[in-house]
């Protein structure tokens, strides 16, 4: 399943981003994937910018529960802002399987972009994602985050007005498994609504499967 999250990056966050954003240099987005012939956005390419921006992106995301608890993260890439100008858009892909990183290459389970600025600012440049023969579009507000799996083809429709301007990462889980890491979530929320008002004896029993679950799916560093 998506998930679009709300407020990962609060409004002093996202003025610092577009305030990198304005004062660095981006290029072709095809320099990190020059085989690609569906790919037409821009990056940032400025190393010390590109540091800092994506150190509050990362942060934002590690800060809210909400993705920690959906995605179960072991490692994500350092979220790249990349800005869509009229008529550039990504046509249909998939992710690939390996994104390298200076550290190795990190096994993209997860995708995600973090809307930065407003959709009022562009028209165009929906994130399409496909499910079988349904389709869903989606434009967050800014500080908002997309996390879907990574299975997932998906496209982004092309910028007829204005700019959009993302964050994109892509996150290793510690739940490789699409199914198994929904399971887990879907049971921890259940336990984390519901544990304090359940009998203790049934909640020592729901306590115990979370455990040996846990146990037999979560992948350790
Ligand atoms: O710009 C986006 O929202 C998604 C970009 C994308 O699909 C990718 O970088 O693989
Ligand atoms: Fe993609």
């Amino acid at each position: 399943m998506f998930r679009l999250i709300e407020n990962v990056l609060g409004p002093a966050e996202i003025t610092e981003l577009k305030r990198i954003a304005a004062a660095s240099d981006f290029v072709d987005g095809r320099v990190s994937n020059p085989n690609s012939r569906v790919k037409n956005n821009l990056q940032l390419h400025d190393q010390q910018a590109g540091d800092r921006a994506a150190q509050i992106m990362a942060h934002g995301l590690f800060q809210t529960p909400e993705f920690v608890d959906f995605a179960f993260p072991h490692q994500i890439a350092p979220p790249l802002m990349t800005r869509y100008e009229v008529g550039m858009g990504y046509g249909l892909h998939p992710d690939s399987a390996l994104i390298p990183l200076h550290t190795g290459p990190l096994r993209s389970d997860l995708s995600c972009t973090l809307f930065i600025n407003d959709p009022a600012d562009y028209d165009g440049g929906a994130l399409h994602l496909l499910l079988g023969t349904a389709e869903l579009r989606f434009k967050g507000p800014p500080g908002s985050a997309i996390v879907y799996p990574s299975t997932t083809l998906h496209q982004v429709e092309p910028v007829t007005k204005g700019q959009r301007l993302v964050g994109i990462t892509f996150i290793q889980s510690r739940v490789a498994d699409t199914a198994r890491r929904e399971l887990l979530y879907d049971l921890n929320e259940v336990a984390a609504l519901e544990g304090l008002t359940m009998a203790p004896e049934n909640f020592t029993r729901l306590q115990t499967v979370q455990a040996n679950l846990y146990r037999m799916w979560m992948n350790t560093p």
